[in-house]
């Protein structure tokens, strides 16, 4: 963790060239033979049937240069200026083997709007890990979609090799920046869980580029969730970023207005999750601890990675937004549940209410292929009330319909 205080955001200066170093060509050759070696042995299936996840309206796109005055049907109204962006999950390179949904490239689709006319740009990130595959021309990182079975432990020793023959650089990190955006202190941020922001700039005719990975002055040094909460009262982010490897497993972090990351404050769990979201009150921050587990020896005897242990408990964690340690943290358990996305949460009295996106369960390795009614348990919006003064939680479906990815109007967020 990071000592001192930073003064702003600070962007880290990698070295544009060379990507590829001289005398790492053969190495890489010796690793793509190792690899086959590797598929050869495994009779891989994946890299012979198309994967669900790249096909159709999951199939890969290429990038386009600002279109400008695209036809519009009906008026822009003038006063509407300004440039909405997504983030979406995108493979430049055809992956080797395994690829899961979330392996794909961080590629922006901007929509800008000036003066009753339209722009659209799709760029990708120009994450490290991307700048060093297009060096190549392939596919050279381990994903998440080889995660899976008795082939992984060799994909993760594959990974070594290449970094320790100089093939592949992961010192300045390896994420994709493909979940979500946020803007804050006049930053626009690109990110996903495995790593840290990236910044965009956008450009007057509407384009995207790539600034690079934000470090807030060497404070960050963890990985930073996708989903952050910027207080629209008091122009704060707060985030935090859980940790597969090493305790606490989760930190919590408050970045101010002006963009200076404060101390870290550890949030301990028993074990590693997958810890997606979290949600933020006018006084207080909730973390999710849920069974969504990472579990080698499950991933060896041929699972994935992340397993839902339903012998462990599903918990909330409610710590006063502006806390130092963790010492006021109150953990709140509820029944057994995966929740990828909270809608928002805000304070009632005694009570803190969160609407969530609930599964009362989380099979990931069924939907690493077809998704399909029968595949998964679809999640449906609940409302969990915790009461500060008694200590008791209660849950209540509020729809019987499949919802998940929720946006409420940001001058909302913690109200
Ligand atoms: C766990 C992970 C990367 C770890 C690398 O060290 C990435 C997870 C990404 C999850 C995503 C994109 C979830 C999206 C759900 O909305
Ligand atoms: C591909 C994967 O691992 C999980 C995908 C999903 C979500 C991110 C949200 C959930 O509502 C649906 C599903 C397909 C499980
Ligand atoms: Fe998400």
């Amino acid at each position: 963790m990071g000592g001192g205080r930073g003064a702003s955001i600070r962007l880290r200066e990698e070295p544009q060239k060379p990507l590829v170093k001289s005398g790492s060509v053969w190495a890489a050759k010796l690793c793509d033979y190792v690899e086959s070696g590797i598929l050869w042995w495994f009779d891989d299936y994946s890299s012979k049937k198309p994967n669900y996840w790249m096909k159709g309206n999951y199939a890969p796109a290429d990038e386009t240069d600002p279109a400008s005055d695209l036809p519009v049907v009906g008026t822009i109204p003038e006063c509407l200026n300004g440039e909405f962006v997504r983030v979406g999950t995108n493979p430049k390179f055809e992956p080797v083997a395994g690829y899961h949904w979330f392996d794909g490239d961080g590629m922006i689709h901007g929509l800008k709007i000036k003066d009753g006319k339209a722009t659209y740009v799709s760029r990708f990130v120009k994450t490290n890990r991307l700048r060093q595959e297009e060096a190549f021309g392939a596919a050279k990182f381990i994903r998440l979609g080889d995660m899976r079975g008795a082939k992984a432990m060799f994909y993760f020793q594959l990974q070594k090799l290449r970094v320790r023959l100089g093939v592949l650089d992961v010192s300045n990190g390896a994420g994709t920046a493909n979940t979500a955006l946020v803007y804050h202190n006049k930053k626009l941020l690109a990110l996903n869980e495995g790593d840290k922001p990236y910044a965009i700039r956008v450009l007057e005719d509407g384009d995207l580029e790539t600034i690079g990975r934000v470090d807030y002055g060497a404070q960050l040094d963890h990985p930073f969730t996708a989903h952050p909460k910027v207080d629209p009262i008091t122009g704060e982010m707060f985030t935090f970023g859980y940790q597969i490897d090493k305790a606490p497993h989760c930190i919590y972090r408050v970045v101010g207005k002006d963009g200076v990351m404060k101390e870290p404050v550890p949030i301990t769990l028993p074990q590693a999750v997958m810890m997606h979201d979290f949600a933020i009150t006018e006084n207080y921050a909730i973390f999710m601890d849920l069974p969504l587990v990472i579990d080698g020896e499950h991933m060896v005897k041929g699972g994935f990675l992340f397993k839902f242990d339903e012998k462990k408990e599903a918990r909330l964690g409610v710590l006063p937004r502006y806390a130092t340690n963790e010492s006021q943290l109150r953990w709140f358990t509820i029944p057994l549940c995966y929740i990828f996305h909270n809608a928002n949460a805000w304070e009632e009295g005694d009570e803190i209410v969160l609407y969530s996106c609930r599964m009362s369960e989380i099979n990931l390795e069924m939907v690493m292929d077809e998704v399909k009614p029968g595949n998964y348990t679809s999640p449906q919006i609940y409302e969990f009330r915790m009461n500060m003064k008694t200590g008791e939680v209660r849950q209540k479906q509020l729809s019987i319909l499949s919802a998940d990815f929720p946006r409420v109007n940001e001058e909302y967020t913690g109200r």
